[in-house]
């Protein structure tokens, strides 16, 4: 397929981007289509290396246009690196998290002018954009208690209940502005039941997005 498709899963913490990304791998498999999955931050070493600065919580508190510049390195060389190449090769990229996110945490959690967010998005990825955005929606208090079951909690993920709250909101808001391109999800239930709900998104814009190609 000339170009690529390029999908992007965002959603607060614990949603279930990670474990929906492997079902969407497997279903563009199913269809003949070479698939990269990646994420943000990280997706190459030197952005991966910056994750690990990013989410240790030794480093809080990080000030907020620090921690936004390091977000938008680890895109820039990410988007330079790997996910140009791959979409100019035809590949359907998957990426666990992007712009949207810096949007959502920076801008609405951390309350970062939200212009400045999106130059600063737009000056580091050169203008990418998703083709499809999956916005995996759930109650906070669902998604932090799915990862405190399994694991200690990361800087990000150990911020206030109402970081994480303002987060949420502006997803929906971010939604909102740009139905087309994002699309709700509900993440309740089990990953089975999102995973019926994500098909149910993904199939028919496939379909649609091939025809649209193949005239
Ligand atoms: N629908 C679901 N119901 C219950 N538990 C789930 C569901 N989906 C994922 N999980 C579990 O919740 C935890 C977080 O899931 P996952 O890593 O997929 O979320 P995530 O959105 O990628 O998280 P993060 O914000 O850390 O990237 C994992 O332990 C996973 O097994
Ligand atoms: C890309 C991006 C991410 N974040 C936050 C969101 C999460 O709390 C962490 C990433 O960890 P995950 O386990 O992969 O979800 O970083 C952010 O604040 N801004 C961003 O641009």
């Amino acid at each position: 397929m000339p170009g690529g498709l390029f999908i992007t899963l965002e959603g607060p913490d614990g949603a279930g981007k990670t474990t929906q990304i492997k079902y969407l791998e497997h279903f563009f498999h199913g269809q003949g289509m070479a698939v990269v999955c990646t994420r943000e931050p990280g997706g190459t070493p030197l952005a991966e290396a910056i994750r690990r600065l990013l989410l240790e919580p030794a480093y809080t508190p990080i000030d907020g246009r620090a921690e936004i510049l390091l977000y938008a390195a680890a895109r820039a060389q990410h988007v330079a690196m790997r996910i140009r190449p791959a979409l100019a090769s035809g590949e359907v990229v998957l990426c666990d998290r992007f712009i949207d996110s810096t949007v959502a945490y920076q801008g609405y959690g951390r309350r970062l002018d939200i212009e400045m967010v999106r130059r600063v998005n737009e000056w580091a990825t050169g203008g990418l954009l998703p083709d499809l955005t999956l916005l995996i929606d759930v109650p906070v208090e669902v998604g932090l208690a799915r990862l405190r079951q399994k694991r200690d909690v990361d800087r990000l993920e150990g911020e206030e209940l109402e970081f994480h709250r303002r987060v949420r909101r502006g997803y929906l808001e971010l939604w909102r502005l740009e139905p087309e391109r994002i699309r709700l999800i509900d993440g309740r239930g089990t990953p089975e039941d999102v995973w019926r709900r994500i098909k149910g998104v993904v199939e028919p814009w496939l379909e649609a997005r091939v025809k649209g190609r193949d005239g």
